[in-house]
Order: C-alpha cells, then sequence, then structure tokens
C-alpha cells in the first residue's frame, strides 16, 4: 500500500538508525546537518521577517549543531543573530563541533541571555536526543520565553518534549512553528506534545526515502491510506443485505438516546440494515425515534439467543447507555460464544472492569472480531497495568492493549491512537475539538459497527471510523451537537 511521506512516522531512535544508516552508506552526514539549519532559517525568515534579533539557543548534540548552521545562515541574510549555548561548547562533537566552528557568531552562555522586545527565539537546544527532564536553567529559560511572549521556532522537537511519547520533560518550549526532518515523530502528535509544536513542517534533508521505509514501525499518520483497499465498494454498497446487518443494545427506558445515536450513525456509514435492540420496557420510548431503523425487544439472555439464530445479524453494538452490569458480560459473551462482531463501548467496557479477563478470553481465538473503543477512565479500567505505566507511550499502550485482547482498540482522546492485535498503529489527527461534546462517542461506536457490518476488518474499520468521525466533525462545524454531526458523516464510497 502507497504510504505518503505525510503519514509515515519514526520514533526518535528509529530516526537515528536512519541517520546512522545514511552515514554509512556514503551520505555526507554534516551535508545532511547543513540542510537542516539552512531549512530552519529560512523558516524563520519566512515567519518573521521583520523579526529584530534572532536569538538561537544551542544544546550539546546535534540538535545545537543545526542552530549553529541556522545561525550563520540568518547572519548571512544580514538578519541580527545572537547565539547562547547550554554547557561548554567546546565539548562538541563530530557535525555539531564543525558547525560551530563554522559560525561566526560567538556564543555566550544560556544563564546569560535577557529577552528583549523584538526578539525571536530559534530553540536548538535539545531534539531527538533528549533523555531526561530538562535541566534548571533550561527551565528558566523556558519560564522567561513564555512570561515574555516571544515567539519560538523549534528545531526538529520544541526542546523539552519527548519525541516518543510526547510527553513534557519538565519544561518544553510552547513553539509557534517546528521544523522537523524527513517524518514526523509520535510526539508531534501525541498530547501534549502536539500543543507546543505549533505547526509542524516536515522538511526533506535528502535521506532516500527507502532507508526511511526500512525502519517501518508499524506506526503512521491515521488516513486512507492505511484502510482504503479494505473498505467497502460501490458494487457491494448497491445491494442492502450485502451492505450487512448492525444491531445496536439499547439501554433502558431512561437512557435510550445513546443506541439511537449509534444506530443512525450505522446507517449513514453504509450498513444496510440496522436494528435497535430494546428492552420492552423501552421498546415505546424507541419507537417513538426511530424510523429508517428497526426495533425488535430483546429481554433475556433467550430472547438474545433466540435473536442470534438469523446468521445474518452478524455484527453488534454494545455499551452506549447500556448500564454496567451481568447482563452486559452475559449478552457480551453470547456474541462472543457466537462469533459475531462487536463494538464494545462505554459502559459494555465499564461492565468488566472487575475482571477484564472473561473479555479477553471470549474473543481470544481467530481473526479480531472485537473492537474497544475506550477513553482514558476505561482505559484504565481495562488495562489498569497498561494505564499506570509511565514508561508507555499512548501508542505503547494501545498496541498491548490490543494484543491482550485479540481486537482493535481505539484509545480516544483529541490524538486517538488506534492499534491492531498484529501491531499496526495509527494517530489520528482530523478532529477538532468540538467533537468533545456529549454523543459523540456514541456516534463513533455506530459508524465503526456500520463498517464492521459491512465486512471492514477490525482494525481498519476502527480506523476509518475515527477519521470519518473526525471529517464529519470538521464539516459539521464549530457549534456541532451529535445530531448533526450524524447529518454529516459521508459514506466511503
Ligand atoms: N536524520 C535526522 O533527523 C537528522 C537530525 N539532525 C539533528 O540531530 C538531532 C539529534 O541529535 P542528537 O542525537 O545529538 O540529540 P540532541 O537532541 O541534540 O541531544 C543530545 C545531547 O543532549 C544531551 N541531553 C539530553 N537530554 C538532556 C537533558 N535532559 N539535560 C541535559 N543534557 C541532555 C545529551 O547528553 P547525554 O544524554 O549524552 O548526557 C547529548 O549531549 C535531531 O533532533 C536533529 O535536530 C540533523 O542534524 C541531521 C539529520
Ligand atoms: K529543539
Amino acid at each position: 500500500m502507497a504510504k505518503g511521506r505525510d503519514n509515515w512516522l519514526l520514533t526518535p531512535s528509529a530516526m537515528g538508525e536512519v541517520d546512522a544508516a545514511a552515514a554509512a552508506s556514503g551520505i555526507d552526514s554534516f551535508g545532511l546537518m547543513e540542510k537542516a539549519g539552512q531549512a530552519v532559517a529560512a523558516a524563520v525568515l519566512r515567519l518573521f521577517p521583520g523579526g529584530e534579533r534572532f536569538v538561537v539557543l544551542c544544546g550539546p548534540g546535534n540538535n545545537g549543531g543545526d542552530g549553529y548552521v541556522a545561525a550563520r545562515a540568518l547572519r548571512a541574510a544580514g538578519a541580527a543573530v545572537a547565539v547562547f549555548h547550554l554547557g561548554d561548547p567546546a565539548k562538541l562533537k563530530g557535525d555539531a563541533a564543525t558547525a560551530r566552528s563554522h559560525c561566526p557568531i560567538p556564543g555566550e552562555p544560556l544563564e546569560t541571555w535577557r529577552p528583549a522586545e523584538g526578539d525571536v527565539i530559534v530553540d536548538a537546544i535539545f531534539g531527538a536526543g533528549l533523555a531526561r527532564a530538562v535541566p534548571p536553567v533550561v527551565a528558566d529559560v523556558v519560564r522567561r520565553v513564555d512570561e515574555a511572549g516571544l515567539p519560538v521556532v523549534a528545531v526538529d522537537l520544541p526542546s523539552g518534549i519527548d519525541g516518543r511519547t510526547g510527553a513534557v520533560m519538565g519544561a518544553a518550549f510552547r513553539a509557534h512553528h517546528t521544523v522537523t526532518f524527513m517524518t514526523r515523530k509520535p510526539g508531534h502528535l501525541l498530547l501534549p506534545g502536539r500543543l507546543y509544536c505549533g505547526t509542524v513542517e516536515t522538511f526533506d534533508i535528502g535521506i532516500p526515502f527507502r532507508l526511511v521505509e526500512a525502519k517501518d514501525e508499524r506506526l503512521f499518520v491515521n488516513g486512507p491510506q492505511e484502510w482504503r483497499t479494505s473498505m467497502p465498494t460501490a458494487d457491494a454498497a448497491a445491494h442492502k443485505f450485502r451492505r450487512g446487518h448492525l444491531t445496536v443494545f439499547s439501554g433502558p427506558a431512561t437512557a435510550t438516546g445513546a443506541a439511537r445515536l449509534a444506530a443512525a450513525a450505522g446507517l449513514r456509514a453504509g450498513a444496510g440494515l440496522v436494528t435497535v435492540v430494546s428492552p420492552t420496557e423501552a421498546a415505546a420510548a424507541n419507537a417513538a425515534h426511530l424510523t429508517a431503523v428497526m426495533l425488535k425487544a430483546v429481554d433475556t439472555e433467550s430472547d438474545l439467543a433466540d435473536y442470534l439464530r438469523d446468521e445474518r445479524r452478524a455484527t453488534f453494538v454494545l455499551g452506549p447507555g447500556f448500564g454496567v452490569g451481568p447482563k452486559a458480560r452475559a449478552f457480551v459473551a453470547a456474541l462472543a460464544a457466537a462469533c459475531r462482531h462487536l463494538v464494545l463501548d462505554a459502559d459494555g467496557i465499564s461492565a468488566f472492569a472487575e475482571d477484564p479477563k472473561a473479555l479477553f478470553s471470549a474473543f481470544a481465538d481467530g481473526a479480531p472480531r472485537l473492537v474497544l473503543t475506550p477513553h482514558e477512565g476505561e482505559f484504565a479500567r481495562l488495562f489498569p497495568d497498561l494505564a499506570a505505566d509511565p514508561a508507555l507511550s499512548k501508542v505503547d499502550r494501545a498496541r498491548q492493549a490490543a494484543a491482550r485482547a485479540n481486537a482493535a482498540v481505539v484509545y480516544k482522546g483529541a490524538d486517538s491512537v488506534i492499534a491492531a492485535a498484529d501491531g499496526r498503529a495509527v494517530i489520528n489527527e482530523n478532529a477538532p475539538a468540538s467533537l468533545a461534546t456529549a454523543g459523540s462517542g456514541d456516534v463513533l461506536a455506530g459508524i465503526i459497527g456500520g463498517l464492521l457490518a459491512q465486512g471492514v476488518p477490525a482494525f481498519e474499520a476502527a480506523a476509518a471510523g475515527v477519521w470519518l468521525h473526525g471529517e464529519a466533525a470538521c464539516r459539521a462545524g464549530a457549534s456541532l451537537t451529535a445530531e448533526t454531526l450524524i447529518n454529516h458523516i459521508d459514506r466511503w464510497h
């Protein structure tokens, strides 16, 4: 499948290996640094043509090396430039030492910098090599830049952001713009890192892309290139039975709306037939609001067993408004035993908080048939050890959860991560803030269910569902509600 460079993600350590492979293949590594620094200088001049003084803050590694190149290029363009360095610059090694030796501006110690009006900060202190919390002198400069409200252009990553996890390591610059090289890193997309990067520009410094591709970490930005070929074709769309049957379980009479939102979203996403299955006592409430969606009363496990006799009822959403308790667990067990596909959301997830293994073992066999859609709190209920491990990134957590549950996991948030049981993962970036609204998660569960019903495999349905949800939200505008969101879901074909 063709992967665009914009979708490619590499962790900083993998990027370091690509760098080493480039050098081993005969590519001049100082040439790469030169291109990186020149790109930074070009971005700075483009974004801040009226900057009075460009203050380049240089760290002790190659990120600092990029900074020395940028400082030289800015000076060559006629700008006023000052350089401040962290630590003893005489200790710089390799390309960074070369870059400094070519830079005509004598540096001063970082701690001597004082903000001046008109300063534009070029942050080249730490990039991919940030290994621990930033030292106090850097935290202090971060605070002073913040207080003075000075614009920052970050080299590779805002110093203090962990490129693997997006975590803030003690303190970090809030950049207006970040220039990174070859591919973005997970920390540019994962929160809170994303909020510190400003706009992100990925500059090609000339490493052959085959060397990047050789380091495929099976992690990409979510987009159609990841799932396009698994989506329903227009052909299948012609026949409503071939488009599959989605069933959504309703909660009790006081909590029916969530299931109807999911059902309506599943229909919009292309399921041929959608049924809301409801307790008898809630059937009147549901009937009053359903038209294209069908309704069926199911109260007990034996009612459900009858319902499952029809094999075409292959795909289910359980959780929105359903209630947390033994009924949820029993219904999920019945669906698993009958080999059905299931989106388990909200209460359906929380129902297994006491015994997550019961859920995982029910779906342990065969190709994944389960999609889990936890937000942060629900994730911690099912995977408390993963949620509590500070060494894991959100991507690591989602991947390990997916493997454990033999499921596709949508670890929700403004930086949703979707992971497959086989280790593939994508980070989503198209969800606007307006999606954080009541009922939005029910709509997402319905879209994913609608895609599963059409035969899309679990991971692809989950990733495509999250992306289509984000696209719908962008079209629905800032004042969207769950209802208006549904009207903006586009069927894929
Ligand atoms: N292909 C590419 O992408 C290219 C990348 N390039 C550039 O290289 C950059 C990566 O360079 P890098 O590996 O030298 O790491 P970098 O970020 O400079 O930091 C390492 C230094 O910081 C130190 N240090 C770390 N944490 C610390 C802390 N908390 N507090 C104090 N010190 C700390 C660490 O010390 P140590 O941990 O060893 O004690 C070491 O001295 C990359 O971001 C990009 O800008 C381009 O030039 C060309 C092609
Ligand atoms: K930086």
